[in-house]
């Protein structure tokens, strides 16, 4: 596409290698993550909202969404036995997992796109691999990706099944592409949005920010619901590793993060 305008009327920007910002919408922000494939869907309206309206006014003009997998991913891979290190040789276990996040991110687009946002999914499984078995680093080449924000489209990726070196496939999470498209595409600010309003201390109160893991490994668990992919430790640790920074914050913070705000726990 060479138009000066996104699909839906977004405006391209001028610099097409301006760094953008990296927005993951929680799988437990957006589903009911103890109901298998049930959305929230005024949780997902209000942040399709959000994001539309810090598009239009401008307040950002590069995104790219990811979504977590919530009560289509995690229910599906756990029923295989199949996650982050565990993976599956069966077809059918993959196209359980596969099928059930790209009908997840088929919802989120149509929300997206009932608001004017110009968005277009990117599927990990045909992309990504780790080439070095379930350990390994994750290869996710961004060049589609990238070509995509430059061309003014709001690329939107999920957690997905992996193509792995010795293991078949495993889990992606929304969380490891949340770091490799921020250190791949150079991000300004990476935001994750969830249930909890912030990273809560052992109190049950958001922790303002964060820059060591040990500082607050004691308070940081796993997900409260079926989740395959580490829940908040996981997050803080490769959060922890950005050189952007990044905010973990709840529903009433996806506005002012949008905006350039701090949000919930800042962690760099
Ligand atoms: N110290 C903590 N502060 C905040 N949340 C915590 C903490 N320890 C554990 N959690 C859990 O982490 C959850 C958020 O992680 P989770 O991976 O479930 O969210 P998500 O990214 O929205 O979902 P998904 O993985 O499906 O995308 C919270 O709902 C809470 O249950
Ligand atoms: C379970 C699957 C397939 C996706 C996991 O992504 P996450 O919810 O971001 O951890």
């Amino acid at each position: 596409m060479s138009a000066d305008r996104g699909a839906s009327g977004t405006e391209r920007t001028d610099d097409a290698s301006a760094p953008p910002v990296v927005l993951k919408l929680g799988g437990s922000l957006i589903t009911d993550k103890n109901r298998p494939e049930t959305l929230d869907d005024a949780a997902l309206a209000a942040a399709c909202d959000a994001v539309a309206s810090a598009l239009a006014d401008g307040a950002v003009d590069r995104l790219v969404v990811v979504h977590g997998g919530g009560s289509f991913g995690h229910h599906h891979a756990s029923e295989h036995g199949v996650s982050t290190t565990a993976g599956t040789a069966d077809a059918g276990a993959v196209m359980d997992i596969h099928s059930a996040m790209t009908e997840l991110n088929r919802a989120v687009l149509n929300r997206l796109h009932e608001r004017d946002v110009p968005a277009v999914p990117v599927h990990p499984l045909s992309l990504s691999a780790r080439l070095e078995g379930p350990d390994g680093d994750l290869d996710l080449p961004l060049s589609s990706t990238a070509t995509l924000l430059g061309e003014g489209f709001v690329p939107v990726l999920h957690g997905d099944g992996v193509a792995t070196a010795g293991a078949g496939v495993t889990v992606v999470s929304g969380d490891e592409l949340v770091v490799e498209l921020a250190v791949g595409l150079g991000a300004r600010r990476v935001g994750v949005c969830s249930t909890v309003p912030g990273v809560l201390d052992s109190d049950g109160e958001v922790i303002p920010s964060i820059d060591s893991f040990e500082a607050v490994a004691d308070a940081l668990g796993a997900s409260d619901a079926t989740d395959v992919s580490g829940g908040m430790a996981a997050k803080v640790r490769e959060l922890l590793a950005l050189d952007a920074p990044a905010h973990v914050f709840g529903a009433a913070g996806l506005e002012p993060f949008l905006r350039g705000e701090d949000a919930g726990t800042r962690i760099d």
